[in-house]
C-alpha cells in the first residue's frame, strides 16, 4: 500500500468498541491466519494479509489540477468520515489472500445506513461492494476505476447486522479486470447480494 501516511493516523480497521460479537469473531478468524508459528517458534507471513485503513488518502495535500487546496486538505474517505461514535455506519475491516486472490471484508452496518425500515439502504451496500471489490482490484492490478458494478440485491441485510463479503478475480484482460463478489450472512448460508464488477 503505497500511501504515505502518518504514523499518527488512526488505522479504522482494527476492532473497536463497537464491534458486535459476530464481527469481532470473524476478525480474530481471518486475524489469526495473518501470522503463523513455524515448528521453531519462528513468525511467518500466513494466508491472510489484514489491510489497513484510514481516512484520507493523502496526508498532505499536494494540489491538482481541478481540486483547490482547501478541498484536497478537507478531503476524507467516503466510508470513514462520520465522527458519531458507536459504530453508526461503515464498520469494517478487509483481509486480502494473496495466493488464491480473494478478498474478503466484515461489514457491521450502522443505524445511519438506513433504506428500508430496519434494513441497509440498496446504496450502502453498493458502497462497501464497491469498497471490497475496488481495494481488490487496486491489489491485483494497482491503480484502478470501476468502470461498471453489477448488483443483484438477493434479501436485505439487517441494520446492526454483520455480513461477510468475498471478492475474487474472475479475469484479466489487458488492463482491465473483472471480479465476483458475494455479500452473505456470517455462516455462509444467506445470500444477500451478488455483484461483478470491471475495473
Ligand atoms: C490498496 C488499496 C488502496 C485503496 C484505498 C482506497 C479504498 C477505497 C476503495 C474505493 C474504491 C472506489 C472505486 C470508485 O468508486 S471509482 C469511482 C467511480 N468510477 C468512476 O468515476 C469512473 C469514471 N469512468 C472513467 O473514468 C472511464 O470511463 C474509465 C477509466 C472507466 C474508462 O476510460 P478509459 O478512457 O480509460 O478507457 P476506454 O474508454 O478507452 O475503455 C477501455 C476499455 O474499458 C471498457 N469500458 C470502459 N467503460 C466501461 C464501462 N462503463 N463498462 C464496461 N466496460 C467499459 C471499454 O469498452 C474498453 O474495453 P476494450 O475495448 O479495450 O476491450
Amino acid at each position: 500500500l503505497p500511501l504515505p501516511f502518518s504514523s499518527k493516523s488512526r488505522d479504522f480497521s482494527l476492532p473497536n468498541s463497537s464491534w458486535n460479537s459476530e464481527m469481532k469473531r470473524l476478525y480474530e478468524h481471518y486475524n489469526s491466519q495473518c501470522e503463523v508459528e513455524s515448528e521453531d517458534g519462528e513468525k511467518q507471513k500466513g494466508l491472510w494479509r489484514r489491510l489497513p485503513s484510514y481516512n484520507r488518502s493523502l496526508k498532505y495535500a499536494t494540489g491538482g489540477v481541478y481540486l483547490s487546496k482547501l478541498i484536497q486538505s478537507k478531503a476524507r474517505l467516503f466510508t470513514r468520515n462520520i465522527k458519531e461514535q458507536g459504530g453508526a455506519a461503515f464498520e469494517y475491516v478487509l483481509f486480502n489472500n494473496e495466493e488464491e486472490q480473494r478478498c474478503v471484508g466484515i461489514f457491521q452496518a450502522g443505524h445511519l445506513l438506513e433504506g428500508p425500515p430496519g434494513n441497509v439502504h440498496g446504496g450502502a451496500i453498493a458502497t462497501i461492494i464497491d469498497t471490497v471489490t475496488g481495494t481488490h482490484a487496486t491489489l491485483l492490478s494497482g491503480t484502478v476505476m470501476t468502470a461498471n458494478l453489477n448488483i443483484n440485491y438477493r434479501s436485505p441485510i439487517p441494520l446492526g447486522g454483520t455480513v461477510h463479503i468475498e471478492s475474487s478475480l474472475d479475469r484479466k484482460e489487458g488492463r482491465k479486470t473483472f471480479l465476483s463478489c458475494r455479500v452473505t450472512s456470517t455462516d455462509g448460508s444467506k445470500l444477500h447480494t451478488e455483484a461483478t464488477g470491471d475495473f
